[in-house]
């Protein structure tokens, strides 16, 4: 397994779209059990790109394969981007009982740039602002995260993620449990974030947040099965193709 880093290029024009991450001959799991199975795939800079697929496909496996969480077994991981990803990981992943605030919670966000538990600096508190802010929960800040309800628990990771001011924010079903108006607004957010200079990858069944994605990856057990434009893979046969043979 071959890790490598390369310098970001400048932004450039849709039409002549640079890599952030690459994949070769990609396989990844967890100890007796291959997941993810020679895949090849490409996430362009700054763009949004959907993992679609039945439970069990490896979505969640392949985002952490790209945050740097899970090791591949063999193949290559190239990224061209030189910040840390920002990983929000599904709701259900992270314990609902933990004593913080939501405030806390966000600039833990800061804590890969600063160290944990150390004071935050101006410009510190400002991303945690903003990112509270940007996910509509600013009004949130002091509740204790134990106490909000599953939407606005999840609006308070993505805040998090944003704080953590990387290149590259990666979400596992960042809209499930979301009411549809804090579902259109984390979609609304996530394409504002690309013109602000972030590519993203989002896990997702919300079919309506992967039609809006620039580009979508169809997985089914570890294998890429179809790739392209949301409009041309995410076609009802294809659709009804995948689910039937879960
Ligand atoms: N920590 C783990 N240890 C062992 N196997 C795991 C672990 N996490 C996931 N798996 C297995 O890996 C496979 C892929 O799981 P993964 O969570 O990547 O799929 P997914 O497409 O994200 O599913 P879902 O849509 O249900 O979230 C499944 O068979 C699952 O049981």
């Amino acid at each position: 397994m071959t890790i490598m880093f390369i310098k970001p290029d400048a932004p450039s024009p849709p039409a002549q779209r640079t890599p952030h991450l690459r994949l070769t001959a990609l396989c990844a799991g967890y100890p007796g059990r291959p997941v993810i199975r020679e895949l090849d795939a490409r996430f362009d800079r700054l763009t949004t790109t959907a993992l679609i697929g039945p439970n069990g496909s490896g979505k969640s496996t392949l985002l952490g394969v790209l945050a740097g969480v899970i090791r591949p077994t063999s193949g290559e991981v190239l990224t061209h981007g030189d910040r840390r990803p920002a990983f929000v990981p599904q709701r259900g992943g992270v314990a609902d009982a933990l004593p913080l605030t939501v405030r806390q919670a966000v600039a833990m966000g800061r804590w890969g740039v600063r160290g944990p538990w150390r004071r935050l600096t101006k410009r510190d508190r400002a991303m945690v602002d903003s990112a509270l802010d940007r996910l509509g929960i600013a009004h949130l800040g002091s509740r204790q995260l134990g106490e909000l309800s599953g939407g606005q628990r999840q609006r308070a990771l993505i805040a998090q993620g944003l704080a953590q001011e990387s290149d590259l924010l990666l979400l596992d079903e960042p809209t499930t449990g979301l009411d549809p108006e804090a579902g259109e607004r984390i979609g609304v957010l996530l394409g504002e974030l690309v013109n602000d200079g972030v590519t993203v990858v989002q896990a997702t069944h919300d079919l309506h947040a992967a039609r809006a994605a620039d580009h979508c990856l169809l997985l089914r057990e570890g294998r890429l099965v179809a790739e392209g434009h949301p409009g041309r893979v995410l076609t009802t046969s294809a659709l009804a193709r995948m689910w039937e043979s879960a």
